[in-house]
């Protein structure tokens, strides 16, 4: 079904109740003036994250820019924070999925990142029911009753800060269309939940508050400031009411962060290490470096040097500008059914937490509500202030080189069937609508599943792609072991789930990744054809 605003807008698919409460007339007029607004912007700067591409194809290695070590060099701080994000010191992550939405803000957690991107397959169903949810959450209304178990679901009187994150500047919405073409899906996200809630949002002694996912350059960043610019007038509420906090999850934006938080100083929350798209874009980025090879994905952590020194890099910067550095995933959740493992991952994401908190990070991610409790004893106790922006961390001395140091490791028959199996699960799961799953006792989103399928793609291509008994990891050497793994996953999930899943259509996305020469820039962007 089609639907056309006044200026040309048109939504190209279902129109349900849902939407028709959340693409009002004025809502749609809103997100349309963004789109016209800041569009040839985003595309030109998509354009040149391919210019930047080439260059380092070509040897030319990042590098912190001369033009703006002013930036750098001059003493500023960003503007002050809004007291409901001076104690981040546990967040919770989740899709916008309605009960998700009503367990995460009753966890405990003092924030809750509501998730339209790593964590959400985006849907046309995901999307709208997902700004229907948070309209509901901040107004109070929000209600979910299991028609299977009877438990209903309604908010505590204390609940976590919210915090949402729109898709990234890659991706479009294909559902609205202006002038032929599908729109920005950061402008879709962000423009709709502005507009339904920013003023309510404010009446409650809020804001509107983002994460800002994968960016690549201050440049990206200079267009989020503009747009929040542009919003904040056009819904006529004060300059700097919309407060962001910018994923450093890409190699080439941890050469700029000082800038990134610069561009955004009236509107910055801070920065966060999203560790797992980081790793994932070192992979990218460094694609066409036969040296670059890393390891199994599971010999990559945070005590890895190069990812070490992003982190300790992220808390410098950040407190030296009064900014929150915000902690990481870590990607165990509870394991069902078996308490010695569950005992471990729980041991794993404390001794994360630890480090985290005593390198200075101002909070930190959990996946789980049960991870709540651990993740604030140990911030707890390590950190009795709100934050701890005031420890300077002037000893940390970070260098280009270490930002992107190769580090060692193996490659074992076991960490590149995982990659296969994870990464042909994952697909499935997104292509059903489930853009974060457990998968082997681990929580698996859309970043962890591009380092998946971006290492079988460099084993196969370089000679360092070498197993450690010896093994060269071929294309061939790739689809026998895709064959073993399909029905390994087809005999653990049975016949009726696999029947009814998707598992073809992903594992044959999975192989066009790694067959492909070219190296696709996001899974999500052909995956998002063959989703509703
Ligand atoms: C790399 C990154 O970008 S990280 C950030 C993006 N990723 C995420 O946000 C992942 C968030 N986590 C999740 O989605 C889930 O925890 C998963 C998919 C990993 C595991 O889900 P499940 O196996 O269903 O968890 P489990 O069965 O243990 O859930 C128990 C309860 O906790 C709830 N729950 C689990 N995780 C969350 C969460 N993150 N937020 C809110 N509620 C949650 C479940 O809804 C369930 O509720 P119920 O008992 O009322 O039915
Ligand atoms: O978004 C977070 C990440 O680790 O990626
Ligand atoms: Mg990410």
């Amino acid at each position: 079904m089609r639907q056309k605003t006044k200026q040309g807008l048109q939504v190209v698919g279902l129109v349900d109740q849902s939407c028709h409460e959340i693409l009002t007339t004025e809502a749609l007029a809103f997100v349309e003036g963004l789109c016209r607004t800041f569009n040839g912007r985003r595309e030109k700067l998509l354009h040149r994250r391919q210019v930047r591409q080439e260059e380092l194809d070509q040897g030319i290695l990042p590098t912190f820019l001369d033009s703006t070590k002013h930036i750098r060099e001059s003493e500023w701080t960003i503007a002050p924070l809004p007291k409901d994000l001076q104690d981040r010191r546990v967040e919770i992550t989740g899709p916008v999925e309605r009960k998700m939405v009503i367990n995460a803000l009753n966890s405990g957690a003092h924030v809750f990142m509501a998730d339209f991107e790593d964590a959400n397959a985006p849907t046309w169903e995901n999307t709208i029911q997902g700004q229907v949810n948070l309209r509901d959450a901040i107004r109070r209304t929000i209600y979910y009753e299991n028609t299977k178990t009877g438990k209903s679901y309604q908010l505590n009187e204390n609940t976590a800060t919210l915090v949402v994150r729109p898709r990234g500047w890659h991706l479009e919405e294909k559902h609205l269309v202006l002038d032929g073409q599908p729109v920005s899906a950061s402008l879709v996200d962000f423009g709709l939940y502005m507009f339904h809630n920013a003023k309510e949002l404010i009446s409650r002694g809020t804001g509107p508050y983002f994460y800002l996912p994968k960016m690549e350059s201050h440049l990206e960043a200079r267009l989020w400031n503009d747009v929040f610019i542009y919003a904040q007038k056009q819904l006529a509420i004060p300059k700097g009411t919309i407060k962001a906090t910018v994923l450093i999850e890409t190699i080439l934006a941890s050469f700029e962060m000082d800038e990134i938080l610069f561009e955004l100083k009236d509107h910055s929350a801070g920065l966060n290490c999203g560790r797992w798209d980081y790793i994932f874009s070192y992979l990218k980025r460094f694609r066409n470096h036969p040296d670059v090879v890393l390891p199994d994905r599971s010999q990559v952590t945070m005590t890895t040097p190069f990812m070490r020194a992003y982190s300790l890099l992220t808390i410098k910067t950040c407190h030296k500008r009064e900014a929150p550095a915000i902690g990481g995933m870590a990607a165990q959740i509870p394991v069902k059914n078996d308490e010695e493992k569950n005992r471990e991952a729980f041991e794993k994401v404390r001794i994360d937490k630890e480090r985290e908190v005593r390198d200075g990070h101002d909070g930190t991610w959990v996946a789980h509500p049960a991870l709540v409790p651990v993740a604030k004893e140990v911030f707890n106790h390590y950190m009795p202030t709100p934050n701890q922006i005031g420890k300077k961390r002037e000893d940390v001395e970070v260098s280009a080189w270490e930002l992107i140091e190769v580090p060692a490791g193996s490659i074992t028959e076991d960490g590149l069937r995982m990659n296969i199996s994870v990464g042909i699960q994952y697909i499935e799961s997104w292509l059903n609508g489930n853009g974060a799953v457990p998968i082997r006792n681990l929580m698996e989103d859309a970043a962890t599943a591009e380092i998946s399928r971006a290492q079988v793609w460099q084993w196969i291509r370089h000679p360092k792609g070498v197993l450690d008994n010896g093994t060269d990891i071929t294309l061939e050497l790739v689809k026998r072991i895709q064959e073993e793994e399909l029905e390994v996953i087809r005999a653990e999930l049975g016949e009726e789930r696999w029947e009814r899943g998707r598992f073809d259509e992903a594992a044959n996305l999975f192989t066009k990744l790694i067959e492909d020469d070219e190296f696709e820039e996001f899974l999500t962007l052909p995956g998002y054809q063959l989703l509703n």
